[in-house]
């Protein structure tokens, strides 16, 4: 009898080893590294995933796949396995992979950024091409931004001589502008830390900082619905603070709607007829969409120009002949190529959102002759795409004349080059986030000089990137200013 149950027990063992140890993953995926049992090829992560997967492409090419923990990824890192992701099989490929600590259901049910591409989705991403990015649009609120930029540069004036760290300058800045354009109110006080709407400004922070860490449960989706760490239960919390900031607000705007008209965001989602749950998530992702990558592009383009002063002089020369002595506006971006061409080569080789959001196949599908199983998550590693040597020229140097005789835009058509994403999930913000981004990089070289910090020199500059959900520097840009002559 004693006999039988160790041989029970053994066999069942062995069983359970089986299980575990099989290479599980489905037939005909594409190439990639062997997964170690339970973890999978997580050890392989590291703190920035987007450098290591570029060197999986090397060895596994341009469509390879993994396992995260117990899920199975599949990463595209060429402009053609771009295409065939976000062009080709858009559709079927426009699930979005929802994380763990996100998944709050009233939020992601009105969401833009995670949910399905549904009828919700629909009205949303129509509201945002039709009402809230429009050329008119965008045109009729650039005083705010350039009014916005004005302060930034007395702020920034008042702060010379010592050592500031630009990206949060910035990001305060574009917080403020977003404040503007959304509700036509200031959310950051630049002069007092403690001024401003500090509890927006605090909740805002938190978010993003749990958008950037860790859930295990992204990897074993088995705990997921435990929640072990409160991770989802933190950002429900959250996200309900923010939106009773906002509630007040609006009942305030529908009470008094059609009395006095704005022209910002709240006026246009009250008359397109959304209810407080779409708003208040619009909002929101709008706010965390726009913000942190917006001033992580702006503090990498300091950056590079810290390194770069022939470049500082080439965008100097060219607002000096189209600008002149006046203050630069939104009316001058298209008349200035070459700060144009400079904010794409910053991008490509600092995409803040390196892997671009995750999709999902929504059925099973035949990509590049491998099959992508239903449910797996899909990733292009835009990062890896703007540093490939096989699309770019001497890919690693920073030269924005690269793009003064070339028609690659950021626009979604071009693959080689898609910070913004592609296909029907693009970034709905990148008309703004470009007006933006050009216009305070313009604005801070037309008004500043500036230096690293005494005792440190450009070679130590940290061009290396941590892992987020974007890619603000880590150490972040500390700078010494210096105003220049200025009409502000
Ligand atoms: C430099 C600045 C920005 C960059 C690099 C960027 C990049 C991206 C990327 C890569 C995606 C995912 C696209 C895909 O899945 O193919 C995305 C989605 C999105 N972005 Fe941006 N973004 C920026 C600024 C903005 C701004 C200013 C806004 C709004 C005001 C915004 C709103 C959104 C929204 C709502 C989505 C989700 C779209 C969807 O899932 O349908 N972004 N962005």
């Amino acid at each position: 009898m004693e006999v039988l149950s160790i041989a029970i027990v053994s066999f069942s063992f062995l069983l359970f080893l089986f299980f575990i140890l099989r290479d599980s993953r489905p037939k005909n995926l594409p190439p990639g590294p062997r997964p170690s049992p339970i973890v999978g090829n997580l050890l392989q992560l590291g703190d920035k995933p987007h450098a290591e997967f570029a060197k999986l492409a090397q060895k596994y090419g341009e469509l390879f796949s993994l396992k995260l923990g117990s899920q199975t990824v599949v990463v595209a890192s060429s402009p053609a396995a771009a295409a065939e992701i976000l062009k080709t099989h858009d559709k079927i490929l426009s699930g979005r992979y929802v994380f763990q600590s996100f998944r709050v259901k009233e939020h992601v049910e009105n969401s833009i950024v995670w949910s399905e591409c549904n009828d919700n989705w629909k009205l949303l991403r129509k509201v945002c091409r039709t009402e809230l990015f429009t050329p008119k649009m965008i045109e009729s609120q650039s005083e705010i931004r350039e009014a916005k930029a004005r302060e930034m540069v007395k702020f920034l004036r008042g702060k010379e001589g010592e050592v500031v760290k630009i990206v949060e300058v910035v990001f305060g800045t574009l917080v403020n502008i977003f404040g503007n354009l959304i509700f036509s109110k200031d959310v950051f006080d630049l002069e007092d830390p403690t001024g401003g709407s500090v509890e927006l400004k605090e909740h805002l922070w938190k978010l993003l900082d749990m958008g950037n860490s860790t859930n295990p449960a992204d990897y074993f989706p088995i705990m997921g619905k435990l929640d072990l760490f409160g991770q989802r239960r933190a950002v429900a919390e959250v996200l309900q603070q923010i939106y009773d900031v906002w509630g007040v607000m609006l009942k305030e705007r529908r009470g008094t709607k059609g009395s006095e008209s704005k022209n910002d965001f709240v006026d246009v989602l009250l008359n397109a007829g959304l209810d407080d749950q779409k708003i208040n998530a619009l909002l929101m992702e709008l706010f965390g969409a726009g913000t942190e990558t917006s001033a992580s592009t702006i503090e990498w383009a300091i950056t590079e120009l810290t390194k770069k002063p022939l470049v500082v002089s080439k965008i100097r020369l060219e607002l000096v002949n189209v600008v002149g002595d006046n203050t630069v506006k939104e009316s001058d971006l298209p008349h200035l190529p070459y700060l144009q061409a400079f904010v794409k080569e910053t991008l490509r080789l600092h995409p803040p959102t390196p892997l671009l959001l995750p999709r999902r196949a929504l059925e099973t599908c035949t990509v590049m002759n491998y099959t992508i199983p239903k449910e797996c998550q899909i990733m292009v590693n835009a990062w890896a795409i703007g540093r490939d040597p096989k699309t770019w020229d001497d890919p690693l140097n920073f030269k924005p004349e690269r793009f003064l005789s070339s028609d690659v835009d950021y626009k979604g058509n071009d693959f080689e080059l898609i910070p913004f994403g592609g296909g029907r999930r693009i970034c709905p913000g990148l008309p703004l986030a470009s007006q933006f981004s050009n216009l305070i990089v313009a604005t801070l070289v037309q008004n500043f000089e500036w230096s690293l910090p005494q005792g440190m020199s450009t070679s130590e500059l940290s061009m290396d990137e941590k892992f987020g959900l974007t890619l603000q520097k880590d150490p972040p840009l500390l700078i010494v200013l210096k105003a220049r002559a200025s009409n502000i």
